[in-house]
């Protein structure tokens, strides 16, 4: 029984990365899934809009919808200011506990809440568990079909806000069309996209950011 990508990934932050460096964390993930062997991650050309956006919001409470191995995790949870919380839903335990170990390298497991189940069974939760008002910024990376039931579920459980931002992955590539055509037709979201290319690759692909108009 060999061992699973995720472990592999793990073991090249370990073996590459300084404990407690975020951005080592970061590039020692990109480094090995260019040149070694591709993982979904947002990757270094989206991750650099993914920055630019966290950095423009400026959010307190953050989630994320996705864990896989955290790289996504790790590089929003660096951005972020000293009282900014991240929550980030992960349903694969497998996949949940590597994301662990590498939110311990980078040293964030302060800002970083990591929940093992399905969005859709957590999500109505989240108010309740972990004193969350509103989110101000939340990152869909899961399952693509689940994009859309989960913003109509994020917006029932009242968990948007007036400029409350959406920022989707691979709203071109695996592609999430019933989603990019609620987003872009709704009157209460504000919805533009950032054109891009698939992680490590030089196929299509963008992200999708949806300010919510309450
Ligand atoms: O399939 C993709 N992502 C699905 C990701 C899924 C991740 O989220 C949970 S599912 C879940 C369910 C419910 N709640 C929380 C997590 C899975 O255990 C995995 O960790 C994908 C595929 C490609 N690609 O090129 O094929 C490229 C990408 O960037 C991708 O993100
Ligand atoms: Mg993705």
């Amino acid at each position: 029984t060999g061992s699973t990508r995720p472990q592999r990934i793990l073991r090249a932050v370990q073996k590459n990365a300084t404990r407690g460096d975020p951005c080592s964390v970061v590039k020692a993930i990109d480094d090995y899934c260019r040149h070694k062997e591709w993982a979904m991650n947002v990757g270094d050309e989206k991750g650099c809009i993914v920055d630019s956006v966290v950095s423009e919001v400026k959010p307190t409470a953050v989630l994320e919808l996705g864990t896989y191995c955290a790289y996504s995790t790790v590089r929003i949870a660096s951005l972020l200011s000293p009282n900014a919380k991240l929550i980030t839903l992960e349903f694969n335990s497998d996949y949940a506990a590597i994301a662990r170990e590498v939110i311990a390298w980078a040293g964030l497991q302060d800002k970083i809440q990591l929940v093992e189940g399905a969005s859709g069974e957590w999500i109505p939760r989240l108010k309740e568990e972990f004193g969350i008002e509103t989110f101000d910024l939340i990152f869909l990376d899961h399952w693509k079909d689940r994009y859309l039931p989960d913003t109509k579920l994020l917006e029932k459980c009242g968990l948007l806000r007036p400029g409350t931002v959406l920022l989707a992955d691979n709203v071109i590539c695996p592609g999430t069309p019933d989603y990019l055509d609620y987003v872009r037709n709704s009157q209460q979201y504000k919805s533009k996209f950032f054109k891009s290319h698939l992680e490590y690759t030089q196929e299509e692909d963008g992200l999708e950011k949806s300010v919510f108009l309450g």
